[in-house]
């Protein structure tokens, strides 16, 4: 360090001198990459053979996507002015090529499954909470879960467990509803089916009450860490330098805070299993058991950090998504009054005072019911933008190339209103599409894609229609539901990883015939 000082000084090379050359060093290299990405994002290839919007140098079109108003707006607005193939960039993100068509949709998830996937980019960003668990990572550690998993979700021998949990759950909202319906207080569904989602999903998977529909006016620090978490990770999806800027901002510390709180809460559930599972030596049939019990193809169990990322992205998986669309879902029954109509008319030929619960074989008989949850879908597709990353250069059916590294985006939010996918009566909320159609209660997965499709194929399909069914069949047999007016409608949804509800569903409840 001396000799270098001694040589400066025998050359007369000051401080000032230094900073005056890294300065210009500086300058040269952003004058350089503003050279190279004029119009698009930093590590980009150029693509003028795609329509989209010209962005700025080195960022792209980074500025434009901070002032949207919401993610598929601005989307919805290139769409307008576009067509339906377009793209953009962004910084890190690299460039999405948005193709909003069916046959995109079929190519990137079925068949060319083995070049199209989650990249190094979504797991950096989401490490934090998802760690590797199966939304973020690919190959053979996405195949080992979604093996053991499936078990749980396909298996004959879960049915009881898990009909079991959702009874159970939804009892307990009938009871908050009464309490609601005795003293008029109106009530925020959004909220309550977020706690019914919870505490089902904690039962059937965990054997853990996480008490949110038995201590319901104070949400447990586990959920307000895990939503806190889930919406600061969401955000770095726009802040390219947020490894930087976390380490000094509030945001950065709640993160740390929240994830420290779900990872001891985790861990602590993981630790009560196993010594249950110990001691008591019987089989306790759940979803963490499953885990616990896995072995890879080395014969080796997962350790406590495998399975913690496990359990996080499946109650991630199991909670927000049944939720919404549940939200969403009786946002558009209460909107719809024809839909209600037949909507009951179902339920009351199926259920009556002396059977008021679905069995698990007559779910199965709620035709009209499936196809509002999967119209509800169709219009608020719960993981409304979608995509993946492309690992070696490839073509799309509509001749677009795509290079490796850039992502393909499709954007079911945008498709489900478009005519020339869904007719002319695209926008109209009306079940009956789906029964009416060729394919019934089996949409075309390609163009129904609210499920995913392909082998990643949402594994929790048939329990979230159960749980939608039994909860919505037990709530319209016994309950009217009306919007508190004065709210937006269609209600407004806030940027996410899925497609929540921006305010509270704030609903008045009273008895259909008072017994
Ligand atoms: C309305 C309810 C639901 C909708 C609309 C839905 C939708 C989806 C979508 C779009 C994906 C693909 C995500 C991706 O790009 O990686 C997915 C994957 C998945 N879903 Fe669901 N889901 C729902 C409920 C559930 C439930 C209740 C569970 C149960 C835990 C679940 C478990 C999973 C799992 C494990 C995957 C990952 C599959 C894989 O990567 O192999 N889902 N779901």
């Amino acid at each position: 360090m001396s000799t270098v000082i001694q040589t400066l000084q025998r050359l007369n090379i000051t401080a000032f001198d230094i900073f005056i050359i890294f300065l210009l060093s500086f300058v040269s290299y952003i004058i350089f990459l503003a050279i190279k990405y004029p119009d698009h994002a930093v590590g980009t290839k150029p693509r003028k053979d795609l329509a989209g919007p010209k962005g700025v140098p080195i960022f792209g079109n980074f500025f434009s996507l901070l002032r949207r108003k919401s993610y598929i707006q601005y989307e919805q607005d290139l769409v307008n002015k576009y067509g339906p193939i377009f793209t953009f960039t962004i910084p890190k993100l690299s460039r999405n090529i948005v193709s909003n068509d069916p046959q995109t949709i079929e190519h990137i998830l079925k068949m060319e499954f083995d070049n199209y996937g989650k990249s190094h980019t979504l797991h950096d960003i989401a490490y934090d909470m998802f760690g590797d668990g199966i939304f973020v990572v690919n190959g053979y550690k996405w195949k080992f879960q979604r093996r053991i998993a499936s078990q749980l979700f396909l298996g004959k021998n879960f049915r009881n467990l898990i009909y079991t949990s959702i009874t159970e759950k939804s009892k307990a909202v009938l009871n908050i509803l009464k309490n609601h319906a005795d003293s008029g207080k109106s009530i925020d569904l959004q909220d309550l089916f977020y706690r019914f989602t919870m505490d089902t999903f904690g039962d059937m998977s965990f054997s853990v009450d996480f008490g949110c529909l038995t201590h319901s006016e104070k949400k447990s620090q586990f959920v307000i860490s895990f939503d806190y978490a889930q919406d600061a990770i969401f955000r770095r999806f726009v802040n390219p330098l947020w490894r930087f800027t976390e380490k000094f901002s509030e945001t950065g510390q709640q993160l740390r805070k929240a994830c420290k709180y779900i990872d001891d809460y985790i861990y602590n559930m993981i630790n009560n299993h196993r010594s249950e599972l110990e001691n008591k030596k019987k089989k306790v049939n759940n979803l963490l058991t499953l885990f616990i019990n896995a072995v890879d193809d080395d014969g080796k169990k997962l350790n406590d950090k495998e399975l913690r990322d496990v359990i996080l992205n499946l109650i991630l998986a199991g909670r927000d998504t049944t939720a919404q669309a549940l939200s969403w879902m009786m946002y558009s029954i209460m909107t719809n009054q024809s839909v209600e109509e037949l909507l009951l008319q179902e339920i009351n030929t199926i259920l009556s005072v002396e059977m008021p619960i679905p069995s698990y074989d007559d779910s199965k008989l709620f035709k009209y019911t499936t196809a509002t949850f999967y119209e509800t879908l169709r219009l608020y597709p719960i993981v409304p933008v979608n995509g993946k990353y492309c690992f070696k250069d490839n073509v799309l059916p509509n001749n677009t190339p795509i290079f490796a590294g850039e992502y393909v985006e499709y954007n079911l939010y945008i498709m489900g209103r478009d005519e020339k996918i869904w007719g002319e009566d695209a926008k109209q909320f009306n079940p009956k599409r789906f029964l009416d159609s060729e394919d019934g209660l089996r949409p075309n997965k390609f163009k129904f894609a609210s499920f995913h499709a392909g082998p990643r194929a949402c594994l929790g399909q048939q329990f979230a229609t159960l749980e939608v069914i039994i909860l919505v069949a037990m709530m319209f047999k016994e309950f009217k539901f009306e919007l508190v007016p004065g709210q937006k409608s269609p209600p407004e949804f806030r940027d996410a990883f899925s497609f929540p509800m921006k305010d509270p569903l704030m609903t008045k409840v009273s008895y259909r015939t008072k017994l």
